[in-house]
């Protein structure tokens, strides 16, 4: 638990096996938002620095989206590790489907938080499709992005390389946009429409688990003294179907940042 974000984290897994979840707890939202911030800069800069450039994958609502303000702040300060915003690749975990002026628009957010401040092209810029764009329903926008990604894919592989990809979790266990008993936690699709969900806007389209479960490192950020139950369960081995934030890993790392309200239900480490 004294771990702190921008620690290094596990080495080369053999295929199929699941790096054990790595627990960082911060006092409050503002300082988790913060070590976050860092520690992803952090990353982005050492994928750069191995491919020349970073990809990133970026989740929607209230400490995913601080997380990106705070990224662009770093990003304004002097001396800081350098990421090159020009070379850096950003897909969405889920979406959405609204028009695209829409202030619920996860990309909408993610622009005006980071991605318009920095200056990342338009071409690097991988938004999932709005409502009111070229594609009738969210069955024909998700299959697109699906396409899209199959065209990034890197050799060998179905995806495009993701470095870090970023979620969130609602109370009830939500993870982008795949809901408790669901259709969506036994969908194997990388990418597909979401309906019918608990919050609000119903209508969305979403990474799978297949997708998720493919990047290199999967940091799940949570805050909220509502959200410590599904914490505790998610970490204490619940079923996916019940509670998808507890089936979703990355390869080489899976990072649970916490504030200490979030962290409340975790059993004491020693205890
Ligand atoms: O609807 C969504 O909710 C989750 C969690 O949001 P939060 O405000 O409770 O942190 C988010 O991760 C997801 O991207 C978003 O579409």
């Amino acid at each position: 638990m004294s771990h702190s974000p921008g620690d290094q984290v596990s080495a080369e897994l053999a295929q199929g096996e699941r790096p054990v979840p790595d627990i960082v707890i911060e006092p409050d939202g503002d300082r988790l938002a913060r070590a976050v911030a860092e520690a992803l800069v952090a990353r982005l800069a050492a994928a750069q620095a191995v491919h020349g450039t970073a990809s990133l994958v970026v989740t929607g609502g209230g400490i995913g989206i601080a997380v990106l303000e705070r990224v662009a702040g770093l990003a304004a300060e002097p001396v800081r590790e350098t990421v090159d915003w020009t070379a850096v690749d950003v897909w969405w975990g889920d979406e959405r489907f609204v028009p695209g002026g829409d202030a619920e628009r996860n990309e909408k957010q993610a622009r005006t938080a980071l991605l318009d401040v920095v200056g990342v092209p338009a071409a690097r810029v991988h938004a999932m499709p709005p409502s009111d764009g070229e594609f009738d329903g969210p069955d024909e926008a998700a299959a697109w992005y699906a396409e899209q990604l199959a065209a990034a894919a890197t050799e060998g592989e179905s995806l495009p390389r993701f470095d870090v990809l970023l979620l969130g979790m609602g109370p009830e266990g939500h993870t982008a946009s795949i809901f408790p008993d669901s259709p969506a936690v036994r969908d194997d699709r990388p990418v597909f429409a979401v309906r019918d969900c608990p919050k609000p806007p119903p209508t969305r389209v979403s990474l799978g688990f297949s997708a998720i479960n493919r990047a290199e490192e999967v940091w799940m950020v949570v805050t909220g003294e509502g959200k410590a139950p599904a914490v505790a369960a998610a970490l204490g081995g619940a079923a996916r179907e019940e509670l998808p934030a507890a089936g979703v890993h990355g390869r080489r790392a899976t990072r649970w940042l916490l504030d200490a309200a979030a962290a409340a239900h975790l059993p004491r480490s020693g205890a």
